[in-house]
């Protein structure tokens, strides 16, 4: 339920329909001398403060949600931390999206292929529509392997978290996920799994090769976990170059250009795309815009429901076995459809740990943009800087913002939430279209992460998580699991699965 505001101005939140304010003279905040000031921002944005408390501390120290600040690598813009200025980020008349996909961090087209791929375009672009359909078309046309490929690559990944815990090694989810969605992305929509036999098979190098040309292209946003001094001097200073993983990028190019067929194929008959730049913008899809942001939030899933096991364990695995039972035990596209607390769990984690923390944009002309209780105008070409995590927490809009509630987007209550949940670049109650900048995998995301969520209730009556060491706190969090326990009985099925692994274990010793 958002709660209503009590300041007088124009509010989307609460609708009311006072005067807007004047707008102040000018945004609190400043970007301090040339290159200290964007350095000084950097160290406390990386190092002395990290991420929440950087906007925190200067959002205490303004008053204000909209401020001036250098963002990393060093970059002058205007953060925008409340839910109303926000939405300026998605009114292509009023913002350019034109590179600005990791604002004005501008990565040399090298890495891809030499072409400007869809993510840098903006909706202007002539290219934009043509691109956003091609993928858009990829997810709808491959929507039959979706959940098959998913419980394949589920239940490799599964078979190997239970035999390290058979074998008292640690089963580390936020490792194996990351081959987990490579497998599942490639089956699904290039239809080749990456370690099938052949001269461009990728073997198990797909994550790492990834990784590589993923680390170096953002090396200057990237937090490596390296001591301070050495990130801040080997990749946070200058631009790394190409030629560092140009034999890596090969191996997946020559990959997708040998295996992509029917995709390719698909670029060229329905939407004249030539090979090589429909190739290079398919990587860039799947290996970042997809890829990177499922390996970042399946984690972050198993963490949320981990963290709050037992009560929340049986509703959530009550609601999936009842769907599937009354789905003849199937897990159908229709059981999926009938688990309102899987769905709002997944919301809830997307709106408390969105892989893709800013959004960001240019003011296309001279604005004014507002905040909840506070107008500012804002010069044509200015950064617009959207901080998702503190817009995500907007206390105007959600009760107890930083507290994990899984039940909160069910119901009446939880749809009237829907707008105000940004992880996809646009309000979750509208749609991604070739026209705006809303991800092309909207729909494809939530469906994905609660397929995870469905299996692990089918396969598993609960699990445990191994407790985070708080030393681990610059390097992403390793999701493990301490225990994950086998589904104990079944009235419904025609097996007890007890008995058939106990028939398992007494058959081995024969
Ligand atoms: C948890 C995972 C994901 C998150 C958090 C996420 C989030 C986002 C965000 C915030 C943007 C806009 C970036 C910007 O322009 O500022 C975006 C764009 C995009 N996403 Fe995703 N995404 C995810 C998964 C996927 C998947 C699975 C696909 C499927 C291929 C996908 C395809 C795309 C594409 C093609 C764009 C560019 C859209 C355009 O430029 O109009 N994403 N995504
Ligand atoms: C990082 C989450 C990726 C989500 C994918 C999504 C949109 C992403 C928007 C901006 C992120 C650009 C990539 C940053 C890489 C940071 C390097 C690292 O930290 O290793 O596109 O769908």
């Amino acid at each position: 339920m958002s709660r209503r505001c009590n300041k007088a101005h124009v509010c989307a939140a609460c609708n009311s329909s006072a005067q807007h304010p004047k707008p102040q003279e000018s945004i609190p905040g400043s970007y301090g001398a040339p290159f200290i000031g964007a350095l000084r921002d950097r160290l406390d944005f990386f190092w002395f403060q990290g991420e929440d408390e950087f906007f925190r501390k200067r959002k205490e120290r303004y008053g204000s949600t909209i401020f001036r600040v250098n963002f990393v690598p060093g970059m002058p813009g205007i953060a925008l931390l409340d839910q109303k200025s926000y939405l300026v980020l998605y009114d292509p008349t009023k913002v350019d999206k034109h590179d600005t996909f990791v604002g004005a961090l501008l990565p040399k087209t090298d890495f891809t292929g030499g072409y400007r791929v869809l993510a840098y375009l903006d909706p202007l672009h002539p290219k934009h529509a043509i691109l956003k359909s091609f993928i858009m078309e990829l997810i709808k046309s491959n929507s039959s392997r979706i959940l098959p490929e998913f419980a394949t690559a589920f239940s490799e990944t599964f078979n190997q978290m239970e035999t390290a815990l058979s074998e008292g090694r640690e089963a580390n989810f936020s490792s194996s996920v990351k081959m987990l969605v490579l497998d599942f992305l490639l089956r699904a929509i290039v239809h080749r799994d990456p370690r099938a036999v052949g001269a461009a098979a990728l073997g198990d190098d797909g994550p790492s090769l990834l990784e590589s040309w993923i680390a170096v292209q953002f090396a200057a946003i990237a937090q490596a976990g390296l001591p301070p001094i050495l990130e801040e001097i080997f990749l946070h200073s200058f631009p790394l170059p190409f030629s560092l993983i140009r034999a890596n990028y090969q191996r997946i190019y020559s990959f997708f250009d040998t295996y992509a067929i029917e995709a390719l194929d698909v670029a060229k008959e329905r939407f004249d795309l030539e090979r090589d730049e429909a190739t290079h913008n398919l990587i860039f899809a799947i290996g970042v815009n997809a890829w990177l942001g499922l390996i970042k939030l399946l984690p972050s899933i198993i963490f949320y429901v981990g963290k709050n096991n037992s009560h929340l364990h049986d509703k959530l695995r009550g609601e999936i076995r009842a769907a599937v039972a009354s789905n003849g035990g199937r897990l159908s596209p229709k059981a999926i459809e009938s688990m309102p607390l899987v769905r709002s769990t997944v919301l809830e984690v997307l709106r408390l740990a969105s892989p893709a923390k800013y959004q960001y944009a240019r003011a296309r002309k001279d604005l004014i943009i507002e905040s909840h209780d506070a107008s500012f105008v804002v010069k044509k070409g200015e950064l617009l800087c959207g901080c998702l995590s503190m817009a995500s927490r907007d206390p105007v809009i959600f009760e107890n913002p930083d507290s994990f509630i899984p039940e909160r987007f069910e119901g009446g209550d939880g749809e009237k939430l829907l707008p105000h949940l940004l992880w996809s670049n646009g309000p979750e109650h509208l749609h991604t279209t070739s026209q705006n900048k809303q991800c092309a995998g909207k729909d494809l995301v939530i469906l994905i992460a609660s397929l995870l969520l469905a299996h692990i209730f089918i396969r598993y009556d609960t699990f445990e998580l191994v407790d985070q060491p708080s030393s681990a706190a610059r390097k992403p969090p390793q999701i493990c699991f301490k225990t994950l326990q086998i589904r104990a009985t079944d009235p419904t099925s025609d097996l007890n699965w007890a008995q058939r692994i106990s028939s398992i274990s007494s058959s081995d010793q024969t």
